[in-house]
């Protein structure tokens, strides 16, 4: 498989905040594959959701590049990277944007009748077909006041494919869910995967990481260690073995 998402020496400092001039990225490489699952760990701090949004064009590197699909991004104007993020990037985040005066339908399909790629009646179809495949379809016409977290989570996963994204990024996808619906959410986003969505998200999470493939390891904005668990085969149930083989990689990393 082809790279999809690349990052070369990518840096990045904030211009103010509680470490003035300290760097949240080290020049960083990095290279996704189409098809890949990916998450990325390490101490608070270190600079994971730095670089997911440095990544998704959500905000701009100090220095180096970003390659999406062969081109580089990192120079887009700021219109052309949220058209970008809008046609061929889904996010999934621990706190669940969603609009209040909406339905979960209607906060489904909205960005999608934003893009214009398809027409109505296909975005609809495709709405419901995700909310089925997610368990939710039962609630397209209720308001997001009455679904639980887990339910709006499934919701907000909806949205973010609703535009069939390249790749979709997740910022603590499961970090404000218990751990058994968190389990199914990440399920979800493994059967996604498996049809060919490349997924990155970070995670603080043992047993969400031990469902990617790969899994890379921040230290103090540099990536500095990798695992390659592979993909998460249902059929294997080894799930607790690739839980104890993380949490004995992270021990080794001291985390
Ligand atoms: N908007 C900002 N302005 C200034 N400094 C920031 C900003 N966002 C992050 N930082 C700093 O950049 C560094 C990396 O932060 P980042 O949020 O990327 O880490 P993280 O690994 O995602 O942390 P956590 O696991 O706690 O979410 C930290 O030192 C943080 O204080």
């Amino acid at each position: 498989m082809g790279v999809l998402l690349e990052a070369k020496e990518l840096s990045k400092s904030y211009a103010s905040g509680p470490n003035d001039g300290q760097q949240a990225l080290k020049k960083v490489n990095l290279q996704v594959r189409k098809g890949e699952f990916i998450a990325v760990m390490g101490p608070s701090g270190s600079g994971k959701s730095t670089l997911l949004y440095s990544l998704s064009g959500m905000d701009r590197a100090s220095s180096g590049s970003v390659t999406f699909g062969g081109e580089e991004i990192s120079s887009y104007s700021e219109k052309r990277l949220s058209e970008l993020r809008l046609e061929k990037m889904g996010f999934i985040f621990q706190h669940i944007h969603l609009l209040k005066n909406l339905t979960l339908f209607d906060n489904i399909v909205l960005s999608a009748y934003l893009a214009k790629r398809s027409s109505r009646k296909e975005i609809n179809s495709r709405a419901l077909e995700y909310m089925r495949k997610s368990g939710i379809a039962e609630l397209a016409g209720k308001n997001i006041t009455q679904a639980s977290g887990g339910q709006l989570q499934r919701a907000a996963i909806c949205r973010a494919l609703i535009n069939q994204p390249e790749i979709v990024f997740g910022d603590e996808p499961t970090g404000a869910l218990n751990s058994k619906t968190a389990g199914e959410i990440m399920d979800l986003l493994a059967d996604i995967n498996e049809s060919g969505t490349t997924i990155l998200l970070v995670t603080h999470d043992v047993k969400v990481a031990a469902k990617t493939e790969r899994i890379l390891f921040m230290l103090d904005g540099s990536l500095v260690a990798e695992r390659r668990l592979g993909k998460l085969k249902k059929e294997k149930q080894d799930g607790r073995a690739r839980e104890e083989e993380l949490t004995g990689w992270l021990a080794s990393l001291g985390l």
